[in-house]
C-alpha cells in the first residue's frame, strides 16, 4: 500500500493482519471498493446511541481522528478510514477497538 502524505502512514500488509480481530470477532467488515471498515450498532433508544456517539466524538477529538457515522435515532452507522492516506492506517483500528468498548458502556 502506498505510504501516507504527511505523519500518518497507511497500514503495511503485515500490518493488516491488526485487522482481523475487528473483522473476525468484533462484526467490523471492510468497505466494498473502498480502504475502509464498517459497523453499524443498535442501542436500546436514542438516548443510548446519543451517548454512545458522545463518548466516540470526545475520543476523536483527542485522537484528531475522526468517524464517518450516520445516526437515526436508536443506530449509529460507523465506517472508519484515514483521509490523509486515502485508506486504512494504525489510527482506525485505535479508534475502532475504542468505539466497540465504549458501545458497551
Ligand atoms: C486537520 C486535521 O488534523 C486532520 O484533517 C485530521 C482530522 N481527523 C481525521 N479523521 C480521519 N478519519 N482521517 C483523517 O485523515 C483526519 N485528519
Amino acid at each position: 500500500m502506498g505510504s501516507c502524505a504527511g505523519k500518518i502512514q497507511s497500514l503495511t500488509e503485515e500490518e493488516r493482519a491488526h485487522l482481523l480481530p475487528l473483522l473476525c470477532n468484533a462484526q467490523w467488515v471492510e468497505v466494498v471498493g473502498r480502504d475502509a471498515i464498517y459497523k453499524e450498532f443498535i442501542f436500546k433508544d436514542f438516548n443510548q446511541a446519543f451517548g454512545f456517539m458522545s463518548r466516540v466524538a470526545l475520543q476523536a477529538e483527542k485522537m484528531d481522528h475522526h468517524p464517518e457515522w450516520f445516526n437515526v435515532y436508536n443506530k449509529v452507522q460507523i465506517t472508519l478510514s484515514t483521509h490523509d492516506c486515502g485508506g486504512l492506517s494504525q489510527r482506525d483500528i485505535t479508534l475502532a477497538t475504542f468505539i466497540d468498548q465504549a458501545s458497551l458502556m
